[in-house]
């Protein structure tokens, strides 16, 4: 017979979770280490591309371990997405957000007080974490050996490095000093740090770097194929660009009945796919433009549509695809398209978008990683697809440079101007970063963006990879004549020289283009 000491320490079956509660067959390259440090206690810094399945890394532990799992994540669709998500499968999961009434509110108080919490994830806004009465029901909750762990998602947000800072994310360090004895272990989860980003979250959550228990995945998404569409013409009205467009999506039609045969594909259901554009105006014009050509369904999403047009969009959005005849007989278009303002991303979980295209420079190097990032989630293979001109790019330069200058005139305390000021100096530079990326014509894509996100760094602090990806590295996936990616991006596809031609068939008499050792 196992000694009772032996049997007690075991880890649980994770598998077995994983099958019965969550309904997956299996774990994905390096969910399963991840989720193991986790349920053995540890404190865990997770770096993972979009998609890669980070919340199970912290919600099948939640569900395994005694106590409760406090989740902190920056925006309420997010939150009721996964909230959402675990009812429907079972799991006791409540949420504390500005939407709750007060009489739920008292019920999830109760039960997390009541020293055995039927609750196994609590979701919680940054913000909940700063009140003294919230911190003084977590020390109870501490007291009593009933807190699990604290998640926090989205983990860039601490950072005013970070692309999405959020001043109440500074305020999480807390835990690690307040909930001691023993220290409360701390899952930290984001797709997009860079270097700065990351010490900031290592540094201001109080973690300790030589005890972490660090992973990440390569920041570039291997079924991603990128590519930059250099634009000779930049016409008020688009109309270059639109056909431009439309010649792209003609082609993967034909390529699709290609391989299918038309009438097949006809009865297919429609191939998804994301425009992001500056203007909320841009969203509705390019929409209706994208509309008039009968194979597309094209709709404006963006912040000014009302709250119920925003939900049905969504909500069709993350349906899954439609059967192969609508509802009134006819096949469906080839293409659903969403033209949508950056109001349209986090939490909107749908697997099958095939293209993302930004129909200009993307302002932030990490708003473009998980932008581009919502395609391809299923795995397989999709694209993304950057217009890329010199006027829009100086145009993006001044603007950013203006705000910098009003930001200062416009004074205020000490402390805060100087915060205002490094993130302002943070956008730069993360602007910085897609302007390099779109202009090199000389690298590999997916390596480009690895670098920028310094992924080698992270494997030099002792990082677990995925096996898959350590293999690859540097070595052009170990198959002879194969490129990095494996013809992945429009330079390993198209060479050097010809890429160089594309991009210098946008160079105007007067502009100029960023030397690469500038950026
Ligand atoms: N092992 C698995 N097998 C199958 N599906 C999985 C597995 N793990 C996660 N998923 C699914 O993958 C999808 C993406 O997961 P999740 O939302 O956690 O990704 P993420 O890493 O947080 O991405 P993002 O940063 O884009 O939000 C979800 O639909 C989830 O159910």
């Amino acid at each position: 017979m196992a000694d009772r000491g032996s049997f007690t320490r075991r880890r649980p079956d994770l598998e077995f979770y994983l099958n019965r509660v969550f309904r997956k067959k299996s774990f994905r390259p390096l969910q399963r280490e991840v989720i193991a440090a986790v349920v053995d206690g540890h404190d865990v810094f997770l770096q993972a591309s979009t998609s890669f399945g980070k919340s199970l890394c912290f919600q099948l532990p939640a569900v395994i371990n005694n106590g409760l799992t406090i989740v902190i994540c920056p925006l309420l669709a997010l939150m009721m997405d996964q909230v959402n998500a675990l009812q429907a499968i079972g799991v006791a999961v409540s949420t504390i957000n500005s939407n709750t009434p007060l009489a739920e509110r008292r019920l999830i108080l109760d039960d997390m007080l009541s020293g055995h919490p039927r609750t196994r994830l609590l979701y919680v806004t940054p913000e909940l974490c700063q009140t003294d009465s919230f911190r003084r029901n977590l020390q109870v909750v501490h007291r009593q050996g009933q807190l699990a762990r604290i998640a926090i998602d989205e983990a860039h947000c601490i950072s005013e490095w970070g692309h999405d800072f959020r001043p109440a994310y500074q305020e999480l360090g807390w835990f690690k000093k307040n909930l001691v004895d023993p220290e409360v272990p701390i899952t930290a989860l984001t797709a997009t740090a860079t270097p700065r980003v990351r010490t900031d979250i290592i540094n201001m959550l109080n973690l300790n770097p030589t005890q972490l228990k660090l992973f990440n995945t390569p920041s570039a998404r291997p079924n991603i194929h990128y590519e930059v569409r250099y634009l000779e013409e930049c016409g008020e009205d688009g109309d270059y660009q639109v056909e431009n467009l439309l010649k792209y999506l003609r082609a993967i039609k034909k390529r699709r009945e290609a391989r299918l045969g038309a009438e097949e594909a006809a009865r297919l259901p429609p191939i998804s796919g994301i425009v992001y554009v500056g203007l909320r105006a841009i969203s509705e014009h390019l929409a209706s433009l994208l509309s008039q050509d009968k194979s597309i369904s094209a709709v404006a999403y963006h912040a000014g549509l009302a709250p119920q047009e925003r939900t049905r969009i969504q909500s069709l959005w993350t349906a899954p695809p439609p059967s192969k005849q609508t509802s009134n007989g006819k096949p469906p278009p080839t293409f659903s398209i969403i033209v949508a303002t950056n109001a349209f991303g986090m939490g909107i979980d749908n697997s099958y978008v095939r293209f993302v295209v930004h129909w200009t420079p993307p302002r932030s190097f990490e708003g473009f990683v998980q932008e581009s990032g919502r395609a391809g989630r299923d795995g397989r293979a999709a694209a993304s697809l950057v217009y890329y001109n010199l006027q829009e790019r100086d145009r993006i330069f001044d603007r950013m440079n203006r705000d910098t200058e009003n930001m200062r005139n416009r004074g205020g305390p000490k402390h805060l101007v100087a915060s205002t000021m490094k993130n302002q100096e943070a956008r730069l530079d993360s602007f910085k970063k897609v302007v390099r990326y779109c202009e090199s014509v000389t690298r590999c894509r997916h390596d480009l963006i690895k670098d920028l996100f310094g992924d080698f760094e992270l494997e030099e602090m002792g990082s677990q990879q995925p096996p898959s990806s350590q293999a690859a590295r540097g070595s052009g996936l170990g198959m002879p004549g194969s490129t990095p990616c494996d013809y992945a991006c429009d330079f390993c596809k198209e060479g050097r020289v010809a890429l160089g031609k594309r991009k210098r068939k946008m160079l105007s008499s007067t502009a100029y283009m960023i030397d690469e050792g500038y950026v």
